[in-house]
């Protein structure tokens, strides 16, 4: 059963118990090489986090140095839904500064903490058990008397002697800790050891009912989020992780998926947090910008491929029905639809609904042809887009996409100034256009001078540059979007300079338009959103959209 818990009440309405989040993205996250961020950065993503609905944000260590307490100090003072912690050794300096940086705090917390395992103990802090126990009890007294919160952590507490943490725990709970932790520090303890070492904590520490058990696991196997989720079932109240799963070495259990596992499968769990989940994928995007680490293609949840299906016999049930092959909404972790991507893996089905979306209905001998063609551009091509198909269903070559084809390009940024372009557009008619523009910078100006050239004013609605590979000679991938003509047209162009990518994307779309306007009995602008044929259980069919 689980523990009856006076701080932590059911979420109202709901028969469920709440599990507390404990974000610790902007301590544990920042610690990893390659992942510091400045404390107005550090602020915006507190801000962010407590949109997103964490019960409590780790914002840093405030002793580890001036920048890094101020930052705790902005958040504790800005951050009013959730609450702030600071992390601390047992040692007075590192609870006294954590203290001060938590003052302006509506609710603030220490987190004190000190390791317990043999290993640490002999080695790293040439402690006994006694006098880790008595660091220990000191730290936590120390910062009850500062702070309304304490939180306790025996570092390494999976590789620690069961009966030991045992004693450690109920010797803070005496000293006023309300939150203890255990934590995987090395990401070394399975699922079935985590369900059993909190049910024995549960069993054997004294004034555990006084606490919240809390749990704190590292990826090192890949198993963070399947042991933070084996302490949950055990009876843990409170999860310690980051979004997108960064931290220490291979990182910390991932928020995202800990989140949504408990959400998909809350018969299993009977519990839930307070996460609002359709802004996870936002987030974990703001994260991403920040801190110049891009969230990998196939990641749970907010991976670009979490909601994308390139597999026609994928595809084929996804028109069908949803849930053949998802087991979440998309909007429901913040993504607008699933995407059917066709590529070299997709079949008829998939083909004829993007066809359709685009004001094509090739009868059945016509689309056998096209789809002929389909696969040999798909053999070639990484993603067919659908500028290829367009070019396809017209009997075009796709490869020689026209009409307007770029001769010279100039593009040019001016220090504390605005930047220009110039183009020169050569059109299969024997026709050429030279414009010039100015704008906000060297993409904006080229993309004035390309809408002249060809005649079309273009209202941006979507702009993205995407690293395809790494390195100083990287391949990068402009996505646009533009509203033209009352329709939204995408348009997408690979170079390894930005600015000449972000022109190839206009000048598709540019040619995307030329074509529709030019193609007679071809219906202009496609819709972007295709939904399956009409179903008879409409809820559970899929909103789909092809890149
Ligand atoms: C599992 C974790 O994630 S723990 C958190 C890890 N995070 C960080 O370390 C980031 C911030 N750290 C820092 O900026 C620095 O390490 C500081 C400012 C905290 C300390 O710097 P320094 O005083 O130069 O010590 P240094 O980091 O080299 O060594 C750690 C010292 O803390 C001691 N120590 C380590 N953990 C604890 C603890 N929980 N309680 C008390 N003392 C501890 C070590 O024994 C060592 O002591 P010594 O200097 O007497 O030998
Ligand atoms: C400070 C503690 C909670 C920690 O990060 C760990 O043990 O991994
Ligand atoms: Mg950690």
């Amino acid at each position: 059963m689980p523990t009856e818990d006076p701080q932590n009440p059911p979420v109202p309405n709901s028969p469920r118990e709440r599990v507390r989040v404990f974000d610790t993205t902007l301590r544990d996250g920042e610690q990893a090489p390659g992942f510091s961020m400045t404390r107005a950065q550090k602020l915006r993503m507190a801000n962010a986090l407590a949109d997103l609905g964490v019960d409590t944000i780790e914002a840093g260590f405030p002793q580890a140095s001036d920048d890094d307490f101020a930052a705790v100090q902005a958040i504790a003072r800005e951050v009013r839904s959730a609450g702030v912690c600071g992390l601390a050794r047992c040692q007075r300096g590192d609870i006294e500064t954590a203290a001060r940086a938590l003052e302006p705090a509506a609710r603030g917390r220490i987190h004190v903490f000190i390791a317990t395992s043999p290993l640490h103990r002999e080695f790293k802090l040439g402690m006994s058990k006694d006098q880790v126990i008595d660091a220990a009890v000191a730290g936590v007294r120390r910062a009850n008397e500062l702070c309304g919160e304490v939180e306790f952590s025996a570092e390494d507490a999976m590789r620690t002697e069961p009966e030991y943490l045992a004693e450690v725990f109920a010797a803070v709970i005496e000293a006023g800790a309300t939150t203890l932790n255990v934590p995987d520090t090395v990401g070394y303890t399975t699922p079935a050891e985590m369900h059993e070492r909190i049910r024995y904590l549960r069993g054997s520490v004294r004034g555990i009912e006084r606490a919240v058990i809390s749990v704190h696991c590292h990826d090192d196997l890949g198993m963070a989020v399947a042991n933070s989720l084996a302490a949950v079932a055990a009876g843990a109240r409170q999860v310690e992780c980051t979004l997108t799963g960064i931290g220490e070495r291979a990182g910390n259990a991932a928020l995202e998926e800990i989140a949504m596992a408990l959400k998909t499968r809350a018969e299993l769990y009977g519990v839930e947090t307070g996460v609002r989940t359709p802004k996870l994928y936002p987030t974990a995007r703001l994260l991403a910008q920040i801190t110049g680490h891009t969230i990998t293609r196939n990641k749970a949840i907010v991976g670009e491929n979490a909601f994308a299906h390139e597999s026609g016999i994928h595809q084929h049930g996804m028109l069908k029905h949803r849930g053949t092959y998802e087991i979440m909404r998309p909007e429901d972790v913040g993504f607008a639809r699933s995407a059917l991507v066709l590529g070299k893996h997709s079949g008829r089905h998939a083909l004829r609904e993007r066809l359709s979306a685009l004001g094509f209905a090739p009868a059945d001998g016509e689309l056998e042809q096209i789809f002929a063609r389909f696969k040999a551009l798909a053999d070639r091509k990484r993603e067919v887009f659908d500028s290829d198909l367009e070019a396809l269903a017209l009997g075009r070559d796709a490869d020689e996409p026209g009409p307007w084809h770029i001769v010279h390009l100039h593009a040019a940024s001016h220090l504390g100034g605005s930047a220009s372009a110039s183009v020169r557009l050569q059109h299969e008619d024997g026709r050429s256009a030279n414009e010039a523009a100015i704008g906000d910078g060297p993409v904006d100006a080229t993309l004035r001078a390309i809408g002249r050239a060809v005649g079309h004013e273009f209202e941006l609605t979507d702009f993205q540059i995407r690293a395809l590979s790494e390195g100083g000679d990287a391949q990068g991938q402009a996505n646009l979007g533009v509203r033209y003509a009352g329709k939204e047209w995408r348009g997408r162009g690979v170079s390894t300079d930005i600015v000449e990518a972000t022109a190839h994307a206009a000048l598709e779309i540019a040619n995307r338009i030329e074509r529709h306007e030019f193609a007679s009995g071809v219906a202009v602008g496609p819709a972007p959103t295709v939904t399956p044929n009409e179903q008879p259980d409409a809820a559970a069919r899929a909103a789909v959209n092809h890149r």
